[in-house]
């Protein structure tokens, strides 16, 4: 189903990662990426170290140094000079590039694939999954850039305008940490096809792939200080954000931070792109197929530890499919084996970190003191691997007897908690999924397409997915409405969200003007 490839070219950095040892170089080497190397950070204090932990054990790698100031000053500066050479190249130039550093990504995919499982403790399948289907994105983007053009509007008396659409100039990116390879690519794709540059800072809890990433587009030829990436955590995402010569911020992350981008961003009249939490509906109708409905609920819940920002979390299934739903659901759920995320039969891998983990069973706590029952998991297992036992290792939870007042179904716990919420009617169903303050994405499973379409029309979300769950293909846009954020990535939506339109007018006649 998945291919694994691991040739690498000549000049390419050779990443030969080891399982469960320090002795990684993706990982060893300095992680802030500035005109097209590597570099430590500069004017960096012990004060300004992070850890970085491998989730699958609990281990300590090693430290990374933020980058300070000065850091996010040359970076910002290297974007702004490279900024000149690849606004001027052809679309077609910019497009080729993109499209052999997609392939370099491709032909050292199995050490990108490591990486990301050393970064988020997520299975490997799903690894793999991701990097290939967001190097795909790469090359979507990469045929995008010869077609980005402007409009022709004719005028009376043989007068006419035309519209450019241009780049914005240095744009800066900011990522989560569930998905680091996928942030790092949905916006620089978009963003480097448009002609624009970018400095992008991952989350401090997964900063490696970003960087892979970032030495593939150099070795494919696209010039240095192009795509910077910069580690730290708050107080570099925030210099990031108030540099005056950043034109457009991107954030994935929470709505209170995103929030702060927003306002900072404000400051400036900055442009922003904001792709933030939620709290999906996916709703389960009495005549819905209950075997793919119960494989859709998985996918909405439990992939990457439930760690999924589109996550269908309220599970609102009809009364007279309930018994049947849960004893699907819980066959399919028992079966997923946890531990390890390097075996390929690995469904459930460790959670982020130890706090996270924490915060998740908090929620399950709370669940249960306010009167849901725990149908299945939602405890801490400790794998008998003794290398995994320092890992967060925690098993799917399905919570029944939920109502919607209830904290674990109005809040986004970011893990693997489903809530089941049996319901009777669809007018009902329709407000109850409504009631939220979120507007990320939904789902419907039903055989009736005209309900089907007709309560898609009416659910208040940026993506909506009939009779499936949490795919993404590169072609549809993706953003929330409501406080789940703002604008696309993407889809030929995101050329709007990384160009700015130029109307020029071209005067054929002599001035007609009484001066
Ligand atoms: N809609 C989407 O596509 C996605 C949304 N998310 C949301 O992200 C959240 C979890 O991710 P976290 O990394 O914990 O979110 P977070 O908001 O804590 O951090 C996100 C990023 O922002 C940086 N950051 C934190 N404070 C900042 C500040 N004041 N200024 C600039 N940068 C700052 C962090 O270092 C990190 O790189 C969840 O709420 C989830 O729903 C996660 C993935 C995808
Ligand atoms: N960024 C959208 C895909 C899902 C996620 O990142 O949580």
């Amino acid at each position: 189903m998945l291919r694994t490839l691991c040739v690498r070219p000549a000049g390419v950095q050779a990443v030969l990662l080891r399982r469960w040892t320090h002795n990684i170089p993706a990982i060893d080497q300095p992680l802030n990426f500035i005109n097209g190397e590597r570099v430590e950070a500069a004017n960096t204090d012990k004060t300004q170290e992070f850890e970085l932990v491998e989730p699958a054990t609990g281990k300590v790698l090693r430290k990374v140094q933020s980058a300070g100031k000065g850091d996010v000053n040359r970076a910002v500066a290297a974007a702004r000079e490279a900024f000149d050479v690849w606004s001027d190249m052809s679309g077609m130039e910019r497009g080729k590039l993109m499209t052999k550093a997609a392939q370099i990504v491709k032909e050292n995919e199995d050490d990108f694939v490591k990486a990301e499982v050393i970064d988020t403790g997520k299975p490997i399948w799903e690894a793999r999954y991701d990097i290939q289907g967001c190097t795909e994105t790469i090359e979507y983007f990469a045929g995008v850039a010869p077609t980005i053009m402007g409009t022709h509007l004719p005028l009376p008396g043989g007068s006419f305008a035309y519209t450019r659409r241009e780049p914005l100039g240095v744009c800066g990116g900011i990522g989560a940490w569930n998905y680091p390879y996928q942030m790092a690519a949905w916006k620089s794709a978009p963003a480097l096809a448009c002609g624009n540059t970018m400095v992008f800072k991952p989350s401090q809890l997964t900063p490696i792939t970003a960087v892979m990433l970032a030495e593939a587009y150099v070795q494919a030829g696209v010039p240095k200080g192009v795509f910077n990436v910069i580690q730290g955590e708050a107080e570099t995402g925030t210099l990031l954000n108030l540099h005056p010569d950043i034109a457009k911020m991107s954030f994935t992350g929470s709505v209170p931070t995103g929030a702060k981008i927003m306002a900072n961003c404000a400051k400036g009249i900055k442009q922003v792109t904001l792709e933030l939490g939620g709290k999906s509906p996916l709703i389960i109708f009495g005549d819905a197929d209950l075997e793919n409905a119960a494989k859709g609920a998985i996918l909405a819940n439990f992939m990457t530890q439930g760690q999924v920002c589109s996550n269908g979390t309220r599970v609102f299934v009809h009364t007279s499919v309930l018994p049947q739903f849960l004893d699907i659901l819980l066959e399919k759920t028992k079966r997923m084996k946890i531990g390890d995320p390097f075996q390929e039969d690995t469904m459930v891998g460790a959670t982020i970190s130890k706090a996270h983990a924490e915060k998740v069973l908090g929620y399950i706590e709370i669940a249960k003191n306010e009167g849901a029952e725990i149908l299945y998991g939602g405890e801490r297992v400790i794998p008998d691997d003794p290398k995994l036992a320092g890992g967060y290792y925690l098993g799917p939870c399905i919570l029944v007897g939920c109502h919607d007042d209830m904290t674990v179904v109005k809040e986004e716990v970011f893990g693997s908690v489903m809530s089941v919420l049996p319901f009777d009617t669809e007018e009902e169903v329709i407000r109850r999924a409504n009631n939220t303050c979120f507007g990320l994405a939904g789902g419907v499973f039903t055989k009736d397409l005209s309900r089907a379409h007709k309560v898609v029309s009416k659910l208040q979300a940026g993506s909506i997915y009939v009779n499936n769950y949490n795919v993404y293909p590169v072609g549809v846009p993706f953003g929330g409405h409501k406080m789940s954020g703002i604008g696309s990535e993407n889809s030929l939506e995101s050329v709007n969200h990384y160009t700015q339109v130029k109307s020029v007018y071209v005067e054929a006649n002599d001035v007609d003007c009484p001066y």
